[in-house]
């Protein structure tokens, strides 16, 4: 019994599993095989394989509709697949899906906190409800503030928060209980770029502790500078997956040759040159930008106009996979 003679939790659920396979080196954070799942006549998610080690940030990267919100909701039992397996460190999905969330902090995109509340109040109830042990609650939530740079707000009500803020205290909620992995869906959407910067040092910095984080976004520059793998997915599977420098390497080549202002009769040329040799193309405002440009030509002068060279990018690999232009940031 406990001080106030209320029964200690035991400490292994603050966390941590009793299975010791659970968690293992060796176990995946997370293994989707084969997953479907319809809306009706959608189907939405379309034979999903996915296999993520632990220690890693990995991201599902995707136009809209491409399923990864559905993903997410699959994997914390909020919506059923009607076919396939899930496991998420060890447990099936649905099957064991209370253990598995209680290894697992989840960042809505939605912000869904209680607005009456204090940050530090909201905080405590999150770690009541993840069934931390009472004596180490506070300790728990100090831990969550300081993560989230949140310890200055303590006592502010939530709903006197900024945006980023708000979105930072969906952070610590998600980690006040010192979850295995992490699940973020879409962690920056709709945040100016300096409040998106700040959720990204945060991430790095668990990224360092070595936590697993396995986020959604759009955004490419979030996968890019985060995700040690990246999953392009479309029309709810997975196209390509591999690090950012992979992708690049095998979809977009070493070189992107760019066309600039051209004339119709000299851009149709490009293409049909390009098409010859297989190469995507992408529009880039007035830029007309060959993908493995390198390929073009071999003799790079041979064309009769200026063009210039750049290096390729995440972007590149997204709009050639998924037939999307990148949203704005
Ligand atoms: N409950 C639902 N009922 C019917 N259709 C749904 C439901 N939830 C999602 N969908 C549809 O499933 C498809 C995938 O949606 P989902 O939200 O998973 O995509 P997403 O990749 O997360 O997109 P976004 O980036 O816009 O959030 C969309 O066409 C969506 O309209």
């Amino acid at each position: 019994m406990g001080k106030a003679g209320r029964p200690v939790e035991p400490s292994e659920s603050f966390g941590h599993s009793l299975d010791p396979a659970v968690g293992a080196p060796g176990i995946s954070a997370l293994k989707l095989v084969d997953v479907r799942k319809r809306y009706g006549h959608l189907q939405v998610i379309d034979g999903l394989h996915l296999d993520v080690p632990q220690g890693s940030i990995f991201s599902l990267l995707g136009p809209n509709g491409a399923g990864k919100s559905t993903t997410m909701r699959m994997l914390v039992g909020q919506t059923r697949s009607d076919s396939g397996s899930i496991s998420v460190l060890g447990h099936p999905v649905p099957a064991r899906a209370r253990e598995a969330r209680s290894l697992m902090g989840v960042v809505p995109q939605a912000d869904n906190s209680d607005e009456e509340i204090t940050v530090r109040e909201c905080l405590q109830g999150f770690a009541a409800l993840q069934r931390v042990p009472r004596r180490e609650r506070n300790a728990a939530v100090d831990r969550a503030l300081e993560l989230a740079r949140l310890t200055s707000r303590a006592d502010s009500r939530t709903d006197r928060l900024s945006g980023g803020m708000k979105r930072r205290l969906l952070i610590a909620r998600a980690l006040v209980h010192r979850p295995r992995l992490v699940l973020l869906d879409e962690p920056t959407v709709g945040l100016d770029p300096q409040m998106r910067q700040e959720i990204w040092q945060i991430l790095a910095e668990l990224r360092a502790e070595g936590s697993t984080m396995v986020m959604t976004t759009h955004y490419i520059e979030e996968a890019e500078r985060l995700a040690d793998r990246v999953a392009v997915m479309a029309a709810g599977r997975v196209v390509a997956e591999g690090t950012p420098r992979e992708l690049v390497d095998r979809y977009a080549g070493s070189d992107v040759r760019e066309f600039h202002g051209l004339p119709p009769e000299e851009d149709a040329l490009v293409r049909r040159l390009a098409d010859e040799a297989g190469l995507p193309v992408r529009n880039v405002g007035h830029t007309l930008a060959v993908l493995r440009g390198e390929r073009l030509l071999k003799d790079r002068a041979a064309l009769p106009f200026a063009s210039t060279w750049r290096r390729p990018n995440l972007e590149d690999v997204f709009v050639t996979l998924t037939g999307e232009e990148v949203p704005a940031g």
